[in-house]
């Protein structure tokens, strides 16, 4: 679904922050996404749904390249491209079921009521709906976030450090989540730290684990 060859990215200049990279992400897959603070890890995932644009080499996103779509094909990838962001915005004098609701009501779409309330169960926050978001501790906000990044059915989900500031029960929930989310057959992508939650991930899944080093991305061994 999303294929890069030799994808150079820099912010500035001609010092590339991420040099040569080169991945295929396929449906279903499973990935996790580590390296040092600074080394690129959020930029890439905003290569990913095309929020950033490579300064070199190819890319395409579910068959099209990235650098030839119009505002129109970047609207249609994003719909397939759900993303729970490092820090989560909500919008705080909208509850949370509408919080979660509004990327159906910013694309136009009718929300489908019975499908909120099961999403909601879902993330376990069906006692939350009509709770703002400043009431939601850190676990709740996250799986919010979740629930928010799904409700376009989207065929990829990007999490940046979705567990950063969770204990680990609350980790485990959202891992949790994410795996039921990839069974169900849709790609995950998660950036993290946290080398724990990969390894209790990899005891459930069959994920891959990138790293950026020095400016490259390379598959990690299995020694996690
Ligand atoms: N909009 C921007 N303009 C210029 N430089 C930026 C911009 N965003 C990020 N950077 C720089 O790019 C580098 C990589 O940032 P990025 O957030 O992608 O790293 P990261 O691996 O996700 O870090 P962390 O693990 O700390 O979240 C950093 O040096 C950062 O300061």
């Amino acid at each position: 679904m999303i294929e890069m060859q030799n994808l150079s990215f820099g912010y500035s200049g001609n010092d590339p922050l991420l040099a040569d990279m080169s991945l295929t992400l396929q449906p279903g897959s499973f990935h996790f996404l580590t390296g040092p603070s600074g080394a690129g890890k959020t930029t890439f995932l905003r290569l990913c749904y095309a929020e950033l644009m490579p300064s070199a080499g190819q890319m395409t996103a579910f068959g099209q390249d990235v650098r030839t779509l119009s505002r129109d094909g970047i609207a249609a990838l994003r719909r397939r491209v759900g993303v729970v962001h490092q820090d989560t915005q909500f919008l705080d004098h909208l509850p949370v079921a509408e919080n979660i609701a509004l990327p159906l009501l910013v694309s136009g779409e009718q929300i489908d009521m019975p499908a909120l309330g099961e999403l909601l169960a879902w993330v376990q926050l069906s006692g939350h709906a009509r709770a703002m978001p400043p009431e939601l501790s850190g676990g709740e906000r996250q799986r919010a976030a979740l629930a928010r990044a799904v409700i376009m059915s989207p065929d990829l989900i990007l999490a940046d450090e979705p567990t950063g500031n969770l204990d680990w029960d609350m980790s485990m929930r959202l891992l949790q989540l994410l795996i039921e989310l990839n069974r169900s057959g849709k790609a995950v992508l998660i950036a993290t730290h946290d080398l724990n939650l990969i390894r209790a991930a990899k005891q459930q899944v069959q994920a891959r684990v990138l790293r950026i080093a020095g400016k490259r991305l390379q598959l990690a061994g299995a020694d996690l």
